[in-house]
Parts: C-alpha cells; sequence; structure tokens
C-alpha cells in the first residue's frame, strides 16, 4: 500500500488543495466532530482514494487486532516485556468497564483504590489538614523531568482558571538555577514536594530532590515529613526518607510520557481539585472509547494519524508544527515532542529491522499569535513545507475580553487560510499598483510579496479548555502517536534512544572530582572538559 500512497502523491502533487473545495461539500466531508470537537483536515491535499488507500495499509497491518491489543493489557511493549496501559486511569473512571487482568493483577479495582487514596491525599492538602500541624500548604514543587515533568506543568497551566489550590511549580533540569530559582523564594514551611519518577532512579530528578530536601531541612525539623514519592518502583523511596503513607505507586504498564493520568497528575489534582481531576480522566474515558469503537475513517485519532503519515511519510515533509491559539496551551508543543518524538523517533521496527518508511517527524511550535511574529515567515514563504496543526477554542474564560478572544480566533482562521490560498506575482503587483507604487518598483516588490500557497494545515476546534476538554485533547493526541507507530511497525513504547547519553554522562562524572575521562574519549571531548576546567579553576581563584 506504501507504493500505491507514493503513486497517488505523484499523481496529485501539484494539485491545488484549494481547487478542491470546488466539489462544494469538502469542508464539511473532509471534517469530523466528536462530543464537542472539530477536527478538519480538508485544508490538506487527501482525498477519498487516499483515505481509502490508508484504510487497507491499516487493515494490512492488523490495525484494530492491535488496538484491541492494546486495550486488553497484552504486553505490546514486547522490548520492555510490557502492557501498555496508560487508558487504566481513564477507563477505571467507568464502572462498566470490563476489568483488565495483566499477570493475574486486577488492573482497574487496582487503579481505583490507589485513585481513591491520591484523591483522599489531595483533600487534605488542599483543605489544610495536611500535613496537619496547624500549616498550609501554600505551594507545591513536583520534581521530575520528561514524562515526570511535561505532562503535570502543561496540564496545570493549561487549565490554570480551575486552579483554586496551591500554587505549583516544577523544577526539571539539572541545573542548579531551575531549582534555586523556584526555591528561591518559597517559604519551606509552607511547601510540599513531590518527587515524581516513575524509576526513581533518574539522575536529575534524584540530585533535585536531595537539595530540595537539603534546602527544607535547614527549617523544617522532619523535612521528609513535607515530601511525597510517585513512583512505580515504590521500593526505592525509602532512600530519601519520605513516610511510606506519603508515596504513591501506578503500574509499570503506564509509560513515562503517557502518565500524567496517573498518580505522576498529583501536581494537577492538588491544584484543580480531585473532582476536576475525574473531569479530565472522563475526557480521556471519551476519546478512548471513541478511538476503540469508531471506524476508522470516522475516528479522529485515527484521521489526524492518517494526515500525520500524509505528510511525513508519503509528501516527505520533515517537521510538523502545533500551534495552539491558547496561551495557556504554550507548554504543549513540548509535551507533545515528547510524546511523538520519544514514541515514533525511531530507526528499527519491531523485528529490530531498518524502517522502510521512517520513523515519526520533528514536532514543534508555539501558541499564535506569538508565533505569528516569530516563524511564520518561514512557514508563509519558505522553501520548505511545515504542516501545521492549529488548536483553537470556541470560547476563552475571560468573558470580560471577549474582543480578544475574536481577534485570536480570527488570527488562527487567517493563517490556515493564506497558508492554502497563497498571493500570486500577478495580484501582489496589482495590489501595489492599486497603492500608488510606481509600476518599476512595483515589479521588484512584487515578488517579495509573493506566497506559493498551497500549504496544508488542520485546524482542531473546541468549545473551550475545560478539564475535560483537555483529557480529550490530550488521549486523541496518545492515541494519533499509537496508530502512526502501528502504520510504521514502530514499538512506540520503549525510549532506548536516551540511555546511550546518560551512560556517558555516568562515565564522565569523575573526570568532575578529580578523575579521568574514560580512555575512549573523543580528543574533542577531552578538549572541552579541559576548558571548562580551566575556567572553573579561574572563577574559583577570581572568588
Ligand atoms: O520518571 P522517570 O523514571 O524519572 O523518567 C523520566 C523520563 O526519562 C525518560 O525515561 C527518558 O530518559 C522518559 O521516558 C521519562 O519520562
Amino acid at each position: 500500500m506504501w507504493e500505491t500512497l507514493k503513486t497517488r502523491h505523484q499523481d496529485v502533487a501539484t494539485r491545488s488543495i484549494a481547487s478542491l473545495f470546488s466539489s462544494g461539500a469538502r469542508a464539511s466531508r473532509f471534517s469530523m466532530s466528536h462530543n464537542g470537537l472539530l477536527f478538519d483536515y480538508s485544508k490538506t491535499n487527501l482525498d477519498f482514494d487516499i483515505l481509502n488507500d490508508f484504510k487497507a495499509l491499516l487493515d494490512d497491518v492488523d490495525f484494530e487486532a492491535k488496538r484491541e491489543a492494546m486495550f486488553s493489557g497484552a504486553a505490546i511493549n514486547e522490548t520492555e516485556g510490557r502492557s501498555v496501559l496508560h487508558i487504566a486511569p481513564r477507563v477505571a473512571q467507568s464502572a462498566d468497564w470490563p476489568e483488565i487482568v495483566v499477570d493475574g493483577e486486577h488492573v482497574l479495582a487496582d487503579t481505583r483504590a490507589g485513585h481513591a487514596r491520591l484523591e483522599s491525599f489531595a483533600h487534605d492538602v488542599r483543605s489544610g489538614a495536611w500535613p496537619g500541624d496547624g500549616v498550609t500548604i501554600t505551594d507545591v514543587v513536583n520534581i521530575g523531568i520528561g514524562g515526570s515533568d511535561l505532562g503535570p506543568a502543561m496540564a496545570v497551566q493549561a487549565l490554570s482558571p480551575y486552579g483554586d489550590g496551591p500554587k505549583c511549580h516544577f523544577v526539571a533540569n539539572a541545573d542548579g538555577a531551575d531549582l534555586h530559582d523556584t526555591l528561591f523564594d518559597l517559604d519551606p514551611h509552607t511547601t510540599m514536594v513531590i518527587v515524581a519518577s516513575k524509576s526513581f532512579t533518574t539522575l536529575e530528578t534524584m540530585q533535585n530532590a536531595r537539595s530540595a530536601l537539603a534546602w527544607m531541612s535547614q527549617s523544617v525539623p522532619d523535612a521528609p515529613s513535607r515530601f511525597v514519592a510517585i513512583s512505580s518502583a515504590v521500593g526505592l523511596t525509602s532512600a530519601i526518607g519520605i513516610p511510606d503513607s506519603q508515596v504513591f505507586g501506578f503500574g509499570s504498564y503506564i509509560g513515562g510520557r503517557y502518565s500524567v493520568w496517573s498518580p505522576i497528575g498529583l501536581s494537577l489534582m492538588v491544584s484543580i481539585g480531585p473532582e476536576a481531576f475525574s473531569e479530565f480522566l472522563k475526557g480521556g474515558l471519551d476519546m478512548d472509547q471513541h478511538f476503540l469503537t469508531t471506524p476508522a475513517l470516522e475516528n479522529m485519532p485515527v484521521l489526524l494519524a492518517l494526515v500525520g503519515l500524509w505528510h511525513h511519510q508519503i509528501c516527505g515533509y520533515g517537521t510538523r508544527a502545533v500551534i495552539p491559539y491558547e496561551q495557556r496551551l504554550a507548554r504543549l508543543p513540548a509535551y507533545l515532542q515528547q510524546l511523538e518524538m520519544e514514541s515514533n523517533g525511531k530507526g528499527v521496527d519491531m523485528q529490530g529491522n531498518p524502517l522502510e518508511h521512517g520513523g515519526g517527524p520533528v514536532v514543534w511550535g508555539e501558541p499564535g499569535t506569538n508565533g505569528q511574529h516569530a516563524f511564520f515567515q518561514l512557514i508563509h514563504q519558505g522553501q520548505q513545507v511545515v504542516p501545521c496543526e492549529f488548536l483553537v477554542g470556541a470560547n476563552g474564560h475571560e468573558p470580560d475580553l471577549r474582543h480578544h478572544h475574536k481577534v485570536l480566533v480570527g488570527n488562527c482562521l487567517a493563517q490556515s487560510e493564506a497558508l492554502m490560498r497563497g498571493k500570486t506575482l500577478e495580484v501582489a503587483y496589482r495590489e501595489l499598483l492599486d497603492q500608488g507604487i510606481e509600476p518599476e518598483d512595483a515589479r521588484l516588490l512584487a515578488s517579495q510579496k509573493t506566497f506559493s500557497g498551497n500549504r496544508p494545515s488542520t485546524t482542531l476546534v473546541y468549545p473551550k479548555l475545560t478539564p475535560f476538554v483537555l483529557g480529550q485533547i490530550i488521549a486523541l493526541y496518545e492515541h494519533r502517536v499509537f496508530v502512526e507507530g502501528v502504520a510504521l511497525g514502530i514499538n512506540s513504547f520503549d525510549q532506548w534512544g536516551v540511555e546511550f547519553g546518560k551512560e556517558l554522562a555516568r562515565a564522565f562524572a569523575p573526570a568532575f572530582e578529580g578523575g579521568a575521562l574514560p580512555e575512549d574519549a573523543n580528543p574533542s571531548t577531552a578538549h572541552l572538559l579541559e576548558y571548562v576546567l580551566k575556567c572553573e579553576e579561574t572563577r574559583e581563584s577570581a572568588d
């Protein structure tokens, strides 16, 4: 099917997307809605023949059976020998969802019990009942990195209008500046620290946790009592003395970058409250039900994936820009970078063979309208085509600033229109003449003001960024990653590619304590280190 799709691409490569609208019904036929969300992919070069070829491709790779396997708890993460059940916290919200049994463990029953315990703890923190010494927690510092940071950080910001609990802060980087700048003006007496790490071995997180504990110990006599641990490796959490009653575990079948739904989302739960957090889970559940039961070509995550495969694998566009017209989704592109690039940024298939059709694209982005004043120049006139994925809410949370929202939405719609429509040399020239520019100057300037157009984009419209809607959106993207991974033959749930760099960082550590670099270190690396150490000595003697 890949070859058929590539041939189709050759046939339609020069076709104008705008011309596809001449049939009149394209806008409604190449968009779909589900429970408040509208996904419009009409401003792409996809047609029904292409979609049907993709459907055949999904049949070839047994997509429906693989989807069923994920939901039923089969060990589809083969290289780590694990099930993939980030859906568990969501489907556990439905009393009727059939139990999922993995290695004799009743996943949903366990998930519900763990969730109830977490909810009770979050209630206590929010009400001031915890820590119980007359202190009310005003600030929460989540120490974690990757999936133990990006999901909660993105969601806390996204749902800030619902945030009526303690203020949440996030520390991820090994750079001490991150911890320093966060703790700088916090009161240790009223601060709770969450150490969030699935493995509880991640270097950055462990170092930040120890330094935060030292900071807390200067003022709070029983500092570990203000710490909470969240991990799949609960046996390791005692290393920093966190009491068992403040340790919340979750199953290893929930991958780090898929873990915002699990206890890793505690900071979000404390911020918006357990009821609103349940709404977030229910939004995810809504998307799960849709994804699991809807035919492929009416299925939102599948369609999102097919657009992605069409643009990257077939058209050869190297990157995908995600542009939320929603300031509070400022961290969504970073969140999706991990979700998509750590999942599908692979070079080999499940059997270890080089991927025939490549892995996932580079994902990047910024909120609109800011991006318009930064990188949209290239998107409109640069020589490479960057498919854009716009997201926009029909409503904002600021009724008094509704006029701002109209401008925001207007800009979003204008971008997708301009990208597709373009502007010919002739039109640009005429416009300049109409402005009274001399013909010779107009001719010169017109080429600068020409837009090739025919640049694809999709738009996801949601009613308002509520906890439920955010849950729908995040689950939508997660399932998209799964579909793309299945189509390409990738295991989307391991991340061996990040291990080698970690190994070398560990091996280099002694060189900073008077030891030596490993013998096989490259001379360039040795030269850089020598320079750093020299500067460090200079700084110390200057002190
Ligand atoms: O939650 P942990 O185990 O500290 O891992 C943090 C992150 O590190 C990674 O393993 C990559 O190094 C991610 O997959 C994960 O989200």
